[in-house]
């Protein structure tokens, strides 16, 4: 199973099982150099793939990244440059970034600050990944105040999404990728709340047929977002549902929490922030919490002083000098802006998830 989906007019992702073997077909032809950055566990699959890219032809300069977030810093964007300097780079040559999001954050942001910016082939290998960081362009890193407060939109030349890889996903980041599908279930697509409802077992096997539905589902819901509003001028604000929190947990935590965790709780927690704002009813953030609890996913957080998660949300992207603004559901697909919450309500709903209820 393989296809080619289009996400904007002037790039495609292919999805499919053994897919990654076809990443030296995207990489283009006017590249004579390639710089292949891949998260540790991906040794095995970056050495193969380096193997198949010199073999077409390219020198190809191979970079094993920090794991998970640590990849996503000053350090090792410095460190990139140095290396893209000394080869000589130019612009018709590529970066590959091979790992889960936070490898093709960090190589799409090398990428989008080299030279300006030269082409990156982004492969995706987590649940996370593919369904999301490695689509839309988005790149960027952390700094000590805060989640990915530096970047650029720079879009990819193709996206390589091969489903065998999630094999060997630990389940517990598995887990944590579905939040970003649900997550576009939530604002635009209830068919895949619906699919994960009938058979929660079946949308976590990564052998089955209900996954890459899934998958599929969640990348249409990025790609209609992003080939319309590309610079989140408006519209791409919707994918950063539960994002505000999230954000916010995932600083106070110093990143020892999972991404997809820490959107699985910062979406209950807009859910009941949008109830006291009168927008949503307690039967959709009872549904919230049920349907995260369906796969494992976290629905509380009980760290973090309230005033430090306070700063950190101040620091979001969607935040206008004093106004404090969240992505907000006025029902199922049905998102909308909330602005300047009354403070009370904002303490209200970090009480409500400090519990489990
Ligand atoms: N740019 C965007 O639009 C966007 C969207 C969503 C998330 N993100 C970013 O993505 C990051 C989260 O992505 P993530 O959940 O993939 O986290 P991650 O990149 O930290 O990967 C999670 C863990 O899984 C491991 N892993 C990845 N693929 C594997 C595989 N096939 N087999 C075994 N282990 C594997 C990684 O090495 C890591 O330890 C965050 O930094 C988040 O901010 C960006
Ligand atoms: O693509 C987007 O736009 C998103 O907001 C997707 C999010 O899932 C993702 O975590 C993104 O990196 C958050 O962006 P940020 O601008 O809030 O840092
Ligand atoms: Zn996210």
């Amino acid at each position: 199973m393989s296809d080619l989906i289009p996400i904007t007019p002037t790039y495609g992702l292919l999805l499919g099982r053994g897919v990654l073997e076809r990443v030296p077909e995207v990489v283009p032809h006017s590249a004579t150099r390639v710089l292949l950055v891949h998260a540790p566990v991906m040794l095995d699959a970056a050495s193969r793939l380096a193997e198949a890219l010199r073999a077409g032809g390219r020198e190809v300069f191979v970079e094993e990244l920090p794991d998970a977030e640590a990849a996503k810093t000053a350090d090792v964007l410095v460190r990139l440059w140095s290396v893209l300097g000394q080869a000589g780079f130019t612009r018709t040559d590529v970066v590959v970034a091979l790992g889960g999001g936070a490898t093709t954050d960090l190589g799409g942001f090398v990428a989008a600050s080299w030279l300006r910016g030269v082409p990156v082939v982004q492969v995706p290998t987590s649940l996370l990944g593919m369904v999301d960081a490695a689509v839309g362009g988005k790149t960027g890193i952390n700094t000590p105040e805060g989640k990915n407060l530096v970047g650029a939109f720079h879009e990819p030349t193709a996206v390589v999404c091969d489903l065998d890889l999630l094999r060997t996903l630990p389940r517990r980041d598995l887990v944590a990728g579905t939040a970003e599908v649900i997550k576009c279930g939530f604002i635009a697509d209830p068919r895949i709340l619906e699919l994960l409802d009938a058979d929660p077992d079946a949308a976590l096997n990564v052998d089955g047929e209900v996954l890459p539905e899934l998958v599929r589902r969640a990348i249409r819901v990025k790609a209609d977002v992003v080939s319309v509003d590309l610079k989140e001028s408006s519209l791409r604000e919707i994918l950063n549902y539960g994002h505000t929190f999230a954000h916010a947990i995932e600083q106070v935590e110093h990143y020892s929490w999972r991404h997809g965790d820490a959107v699985a709780v910062g979406m209950v927690y807009v859910a009941e922030l949008s109830r006291r704002a009168g927008l949503i009813d307690q039967q959709l953030v009872d549904e919230h919490r049920r349907l995260l609890r369906l796969v494992g996913l976290p629905t509380s957080y009980t760290g973090g002083r309230w005033a430090d998660l306070l700063t950190a949300m101040s620091r979001d992207k969607k935040t206008r000098g004093a106004t404090l603004r969240f992505v907000a559901l006025t029902g199922i697909a049905q998102p909308t802006r909330l602005e300047s919450p009354d403070p009370q309500w904002l303490e209200e709903a970090f009480a409500a998830v400090s519990t489990e209820r």
